[in-house]
C-alpha cells in the first residue's frame, strides 16, 4: 500500500502559455550528446561539429563534355576559311565527360563540333581556349573546405556533397530521448477486447510519431497504472535514462490523478494549469535535471500541449529553430464565441468557394480525434478577444497546403454514405481532388450554399403540401440565385426498430400508441421533416410522442439509440439499420438530390463530379449498400 495520501487537487492555474513555456524552455538546460553515423542515414539530422571535405572534387581535371581532349595552343590557326586538322594521341584523344584530362591537354572540344576525317584525323574550324569545357580538380569542392557548420539541417543534396567530399562519417547532434508514459487503470492496447469503460491506448503512439517528426528518439513506455508507486518508479527511472519525460493523463482533478502531487515529492513543479481551451491541464516540472511533461489525457489537448511544450524543448537541444506553419486569411462562416482570458484554439475546416477561402470551426470537444484528422487549419483566438462575428476575417495556421484546400470540393448538407462512396471514387480518378464534407443537415447545407461556403449540398427536403422534394425549398430560399438542382438517388426512409420489432411496430400511431422511446433528428433535418408530415397525417401531435424532443444529428446515431433499447424506435435509412443490425420497415422513398452553385457544377469540377456519379464504377458500390438507386438519365433542374 502506498503510506502517502494525496490531497485531490481542485484547483489549476491559468498561467499564459508563453509564461509556462519560457519557464520550461529556460529550466532545460541540458548538454547536446553527440555521435557519428554514415552520412548515407544522416538525413534529417543536425550537425554538430563543422563538417570538412577530406578530398577535392573533382578528385581531377575531368571533361565536362564528350569530345576530344587537346592543346589550346594547337588550335589557334583554325578557321572556318582554313580548317585544321590534328593528329591523334599527339594533338588530341577521345574523351567522355567525367573522363580525366590526359596532362599534356587543357581544353576540350565537343564532338559535334569536330568533323572526322580518318581514324587517326579529325578537322576543326574553330580554336579552343585554354581550360574550355574542363571541369578543373575542385570546381565542386576544395579539399579541406567547410562543407556545412554545425547545427545545419541536413538535406538530400547535403548527403551527396558529404559522400563526394569522403566525409562519409558525420557527426551529429544525438536525438534526445523522449520517453512517453501513458498513465491510467482504463487503458488497454488496440487489440484487446473493448468493454465499457475501457479505452484504447493510442496517444503514446501518435506522441511518439510526433516526437519523431521533431528530431527526437521517442521511447514508449508501457501502460502504467493509476498507482503512485507505479507513477513514481515510471518518472524516476525514465528521469535517468532519457533527455525528457512526458506523462499523459490524471493531469487534472480527478481522484487518481496523482502526477502532480509524484512530480513535487520527486522534483519540482513550475507550471499546473495553463490558460488555454483546451489543454488547460498541463504540468510543468523537473526531476533531477530532466523535464517532466505531464499532458492532458483527452487527445486534442494532449497534442496540442505536446506541440506548445514539448517541440520547443527537442529543437532547443537540437539547436534549431522551430519551424512556423503557413497562415492563411480566411472568412468566418460562423461565430466564434471564446473565453476571456484564454486562448481558444479552434480546428478549422477551410473552403475555397467563389473565390474566397471561408472556414467553419469543427466541434471544440477536445475527446474528438477525428476534428483533428479532418482540420484544415487553426484558430487560435488570442485572450483578450471574446470571439469572432460571422463575416469577419481571420488568420489561421494551415495545417494542409493552401493548394490542396483550394482543390477540395466543399460538401455540406445532409450526410449519406453514397457521399463517401463518391468521394473515393473520385479520388480513383484524380489524385488532385477530394471532397471536404461536413454534416449539418438539409437545412444547413441549403444555407452553406446560399452563403457561398460550399460548392454542394446534399439535401433530402420534402414539402408537405405538394409532397415534392428539394424543388419548393430551393426555389424558396435561393430566390435570385444561381444554382443547380442534380437529381442524384432515391432512398428508402423506413422505421428503425430492435431487432424482432419487439412492440410490433408498423404505423406512425403505433409510436405514439405503444409509448415508444422515440429518437427524434434534429431541426431542419429531412428526416424530421418527414416524421413530422407522418405525425401531421395520423392527426396526431408531437407531445404524443415520446423522446420527441431528443434530436440526434444522423442516421447511425438514431440507429445506435434504437439498438440499445428494445422500447425504441427510430426513422432513418436502411443502411444505418442495417449497420446496427436493426429491422428496418419502409415507410417512404425520398429523393436525395445534390444542390450545388451554378458555377460550381458547370466548372470543370463540377463536371468530374457528375461524370462519376453517372460512371459504372460508382453505382455498382451504390448498388451494394441496398436501398438505393442513383437517378439514371439526371435532369439537371437551374433556378
Ligand atoms: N473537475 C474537473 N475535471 C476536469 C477538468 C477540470 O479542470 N476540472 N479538466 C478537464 C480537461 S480540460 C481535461 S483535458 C481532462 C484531462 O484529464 P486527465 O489529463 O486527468 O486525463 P484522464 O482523466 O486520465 O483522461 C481523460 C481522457 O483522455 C483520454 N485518454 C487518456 N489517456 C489516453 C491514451 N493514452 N490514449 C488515448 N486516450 C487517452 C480518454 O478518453 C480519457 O477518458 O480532464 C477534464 N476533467
Ligand atoms: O483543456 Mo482540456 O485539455 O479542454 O480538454
Amino acid at each position: 500500500m502506498d503510506k502517502i495520501r494525496y490531497n485531490r487537487k481542485i484547483y489549476l492555474e491559468d498561467k499564459p502559455r508563453a509564461q509556462a513555456r519560457e519557464e520550461v524552455l529556460s529550466a532545460f538546460d541540458l548538454p547536446q550528446k553527440k555521435e557519428w553515423i554514415p552520412a548515407a542515414a544522416a538525413l534529417g539530422r543536425i550537425t554538430a561539429e563543422p563538417v570538412f571535405a577530406k578530398v577535392s572534387m573533382p578528385f581531377y581535371h575531368a571533361s565536362a563534355m564528350d569530345g576530344v581532349a587537346v592543346n589550346a595552343e594547337d588550335t589557334y590557326e583554325a578557321h572556318e576559311q582554313r580548317p585544321l586538322q590534328l593528329k591523334k594521341d599527339e594533338q588530341f584523344t577521345y574523351v567522355d565527360t567525367g573522363n580525366a584530362i590526359p596532362q599534356e591537354f587543357n581544353a576540350v572540344i565537343m564532338v559535334e563540333n569536330i568533323h572526322v576525317i580518318d581514324d587517326e584525323t579529325i578537322e576543326i574550324i574553330e580554336p579552343a581556349t585554354p581550360w574550355q569545357h574542363i571541369r578543373p580538380i575542385g570546381e565542386d569542392i576544395v579539399q579541406e573546405e567547410m562543407l556545412f557548420t554545425q547545427g545545419h539541417q541536413l538535406r538530400p543534396a547535403d548527403l551527396g556533397a558529404l559522400l563526394a567530399a569522403q566525409a562519409t562519417e558525420v557527426c551529429v547532434v544525438k536525438k534526445p530521448l523522449v520517453t512517453i508514459i501513458p498513465t491510467g487503470n482504463e487503458l488497454v492496447s488496440a487489440d484487446a477486447s473493448l468493454s465499457s469503460g475501457r479505452i484504447i491506448e493510442f496517444n503514446g503512439t501518435v506522441f511518439s510519431a510526433y516526437v519523431e517528426d521533431w528530431g527526437g528518439q521517442p521511447l514508449l513506455h508501457p501502460i502504467v497504472k493509476d498507482e503512485p508507486e507505479k507513477i513514481r518508479e515510471a518518472l524516476l527511472n525514465a528521469a535517468d535514462t532519457s533527455e525528457i519525460v512526458v506523462i499523459n493523463a490524471g493531469s487534472s482533478a480527478g481522484s487518481k490523478d496523482y502526477t502532480v502531487h509524484i512530480l513535487e515529492e520527486l522534483g519540482t513543479v513550475f507550471t499546473h494549469g495553463v490558460a488555454t481551451r483546451p489543454g488547460k491541464p498541463v504540468i510543468l516540472g523537473k526531476i533531477k535535471e530532466k523535464v517532466v511533461v505531464g499532458v492532458p489525457g483527452y487527445p486534442v489537448s494532449a497534442y496540442m500541449a505536446l506541440e506548445w511544450f514539448v517541440r520547443p524543448l527537442i529543437c532547443k537541444y537540437l539547436g534549431v529553430q522551430e519551424p512556423e506553419r503557413a497562415k492563411l486569411k480566411v472568412k468566418l462562416g460562423r461565430r466564434i464565441v471564446s473565453t476571456m482570458g484564454a486562448e481558444d484554439f479552434v480546428r478549422m475546416n477551410i473552403g475555397y468557394v467563389n473565390g474566397q477561402f471561408v472556414a467553419n470551426p469543427l466541434t471544440r470537444a477536445a475527446g474528438v480525434t477525428m476534428s483533428l484528422v479532418r482540420a484544415d487549419g487553426l484558430l487560435v483566438v488570442p485572450p483578450e478577444e471574446l470571439g469572432y462575428e460571422q463575416g469577419d476575417t481571420v488568420e489561421v495556421e494551415l495545417y494542409r497546403p493552401v493548394e490542396e484546400i483550394k482543390n477540395a470540393i466543399v460538401f455540406s448538407g445532409s450526410h449519406d454514405m453514397t457521399i463517401d462512396l463518391l468521394s473515393s471514387q473520385l479520388k480513383n480518378q484524380r489524385t488532385d481532388m477530394k471532397i471536404v464534407s461536413s454534416h449539418v443537415g438539409s437545412m444547413a447545407g441549403l444555407m452553406a450554399i446560399r452563403k457561398g461556403e460550399a460548392h454542394v449540398a446534399g439535401i433530402h427536403l420534402l414539402d408537405p403540401e405538394t409532397k415534392e422534394y428539394n424543388i419548393t425549398y430551393v426555389r424558396k430560399l435561393l430566390a435570385g440565385q444561381d444554382a443547380v438542382l442534380y437529381p442524384f438517388l432515391k432512398r428508402t426512409q423506413g422505421w428503425m426498430l430492435p431487432k424482432g420489432n419487439p412492440l410490433g411496430i408498423e404505423h406512425v400511431s403505433d409510436i405514439a400508441a405503444k409509448n415508444a422511446d422515440y429518437a427524434n433528428r434534429q431541426k431542419g433535418a429531412g428526416t424530421r421533416i418527414l416524421f413530422d408530415l407522418l405525425l401531421r397525417e395520423a392527426g396526431l401531435d408531437a407531445d404524443q410522442i415520446n423522446g420527441y424532443d431528443r434530436e440526434m444529428f444522423s442516421h447511425l446515431s438514431v440507429a445506435a439509440e434504437v439498438k440499445g433499447n428494445d422500447n425504441a424506435a427510430g426513422l432513418g435509412i436502411y443502411p444505418a439499420a442495417r449497420a446496427m443490425g436493426l429491422d428496418f420497415i419502409p415507410v417512404a422513398d425520398e429523393s436525395y438530390d445534390l444542390l450545388m452553385t451554378k458555377a460550381f457544377f458547370e466548372s470543370e469540377k463540377g463536371r468530374w463530379l457528375t461524370s462519376v456519379i453517372q460512371s459504372h464504377a460508382f453505382q455498382l458500390e451504390v448498388d451494394k449498400i441496398g436501398g438505393y438507386a442513383v437517378v439514371e438519365n439526371p435532369q439537371p433542374i437551374y433556378f
